[in-house]
């Protein structure tokens, strides 16, 4: 479950701390069930980044509560927080992929960073690798993909750990068409198999193509739920 409850933010802070800038989100209080899939939506600088970054722990509410797959984060230990970060996926508009590694590296990254033994690592990313139909660029480097492929393969690397959470923003915004319903397939797999999904963006025709509930911002507030 991710709940935010009364929630505001401002930058400016030291780290991940809060900050004395303007408050760019406030009041903002939501639940979402666990399994569920929702689009967040609003006009650019509404806040959808900043709400997803608090829902993927990359910064910390200036008040309020929130609670990601079960820990408040008011209450919990910074030792807790980077296993917490492992249930999360993250995927961005610009992929954010590691130019100097291979296709297989960037998705094996995640699970090396957990520790796990090069055996599983290998079985691992190239299921996951079939799943996104980029088996045979495994070794190819990023610059040799196009930017469909590219998001395919940040997609791998956010889903490889199999997250509880799956957060997105503006996954589809450098794609054509065809690339953006490809990865929106993806993002409604990974809803299928349970997996938490949240998924910011400015393209009302994708929304219409993909009817699912959504948390709309304005200026910083939540306007519409459901
Ligand atoms: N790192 C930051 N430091 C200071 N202010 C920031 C930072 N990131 C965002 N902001 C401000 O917070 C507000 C909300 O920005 P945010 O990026 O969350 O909106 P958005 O809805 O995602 O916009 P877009 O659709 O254009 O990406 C804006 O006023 C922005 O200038």
């Amino acid at each position: 479950m991710v709940r935010f409850a009364e929630v505001g933010l401002r930058y400016g802070g030291p780290g991940d701390g809060p900050g004395a800038g303007p408050e760019v989100l406030r009041g903002v209080s939501f639940t979402l069930t666990p399994g569920s899939f929702h689009w967040l939506l609003g006009p650019s600088g509404a806040g959808k980044s900043s709400l997803l970054r608090l829902m993927h722990l990359a910064v910390r509410p200036s008040r309020g509560e929130v609670e990601v797959l079960g820990t408040r984060l008011s209450t919990a230990r910074r030792a807790a927080l980077p296993a917490l970060r492992r249930r999360i996926g993250v995927v961005y508009q610009d992929f954010r992929l590691l130019p100097h590694l291979s296709i297989f590296d960037n998705v094996a990254q995640p699970l090396r960073v957990a520790g796990r033994a090069e055996r599983q690592v290998r079985a691992d990313v190239t299921e996951i690798l079939r799943w996104v139909g980029l088996v045979g660029k495994a070794d190819a480097a990023p610059a040799a993909l196009s930017g469909g492929e590219q998001q395919r393969v940040a997609i791998a690397r956010a889903v490889v750990i199999r997250p509880a959470l799956l957060v997105a923003d503006e996954p589809t915004g450098n794609l054509d068409v065809a690339q953006a319903r490809r990865v929106m397939s993806l993002l409604q797999q990974m809803h299928r198999l349970g997996t938490t999904v949240v998924v910011a963006t400015h393209a009302e025709t994708l929304v219409a193509e993909y009817p699912a509930p959504a948390l709309r911002l304005a200026e910083g507030r939540l306007v519409s739920h459901g």
